[in-house]
């Protein structure tokens, strides 16, 4: 089959070695030195999770993220005083959302010539990138499609790439899939939503969260510099990393432009500054 015809069927789609081990280290590297330049004093020690619905400075630290680089702690690596319990590298869950034209070597992987023809080959026309999300795995993320939190009109045209830094394993928390489950998403009522409030919590969740049946997943274990196309309708999930091995992953995501409306609702949204640029014209 082809890559589109596999992604077409399953919703989602392997690339194979996209990412030469030099590319994969100097991610590595950039990140490193990003986090290392880190001072906690400029951050609140917001603790992501997507059932964090309350807190009106980490839901405002979230929300005016995607012109910028901001770190994202792991669940529990934050004690009762606001300290952190461990190392700054092993707290961190993720850093985003803007990476993708922030920083010279994600923007270089981002705006890719392989990347850019992946996209391609799926047939987007103005594809344009609307977040980059460095992460590590700690916890699980719990099943879920996309489209409850980045909202396009029409819903498909919205495609996560899910970039292996490491090799990612059954055991250090790669993605499940349910395949072909794009097809057959009922429950789009369920969204995350800006609330439109000036104070109180700034995002919310609205609708019922659909419950799906875990016999149906596949682990899509894929080896470091590969890559994962993620259809914004295929139920998808990642298990705890319950080994030693770290599973660093670099994800953007991409929306067709061309004749689609991006949600006024969604927690992410262009600023006055900055437009999502265009996977095709924009200079890596
Ligand atoms: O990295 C993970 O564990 C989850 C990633 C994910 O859900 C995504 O990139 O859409
Ligand atoms: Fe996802």
């Amino acid at each position: 089959m082809s890559l589109r015809g596999d992604f077409e069927r399953d919703g989602f789609a392997v690339v194979d070695g996209v990412f030469s081990d030099e590319e994969l280290q100097k991610m590595k590297d950039s990140m490193a030195e990003i986090v290392g330049n880190m001072d906690l004093a400029e951050h609140p020690k917001s603790v992501f999770s997507t059932y964090d619905e309350d807190k009106h400075t980490s839901d405002d630290y979230f929300m005016n993220s995607s012109d910028k680089i901001r770190f994202f702690f792991e669940e529990g690596a934050i004690n009762s005083e606001g300290e952190l319990k461990v190392d700054k590298e092993v707290a961190l869950n993720k850093v985003g959302h803007g990476l993708h034209f922030l920083d010279p070597t994600f923007r270089e992987m981002t705006f890719h010539p392989k990347v850019q023809e992946i996209f391609r080959e799926i047939g987007y026309e103005e594809p344009e990138v609307v977040q980059s999300i460095k992460k590590k795995i700690g916890g699980a993320v719990t099943d879920h499609v996309d489209a409850t939190f980045l909202r396009v009109d029409p819903v498909e045209h919205l495609t996560g790439v899910w970039i292996a830094v490491d090799d990612a394993t059954i055991e250090n928390g790669c993605l499940s899939f349910i395949p072909g489950s794009h097809k057959e998403t009922t429950a789009l009522d369920y969204r995350f939503v800006r609330t439109h409030s000036q104070k109180g919590p700034l995002l919310k969740f609205i609708g019922t969260r659909p419950t799906y049946d875990s016999s149906r997943f596949v682990p899509v274990p894929i080896p470091r510099g590969s890559l994962l196309l993620i259809h914004g309708l295929v139920v998808h999930k990642s298990e705890q990393n319950t080994s030693e091995k770290s599973r660093h992953a670099y994800t953007v995501h991409v929306m067709e432009r061309r004749n689609t409306v991006w949600s006024s609702d969604n927690w992410l949204q262009e600023t006055a500054d900055y437009k999502f640029p265009n996977l095709y014209t924009t200079e890596p």
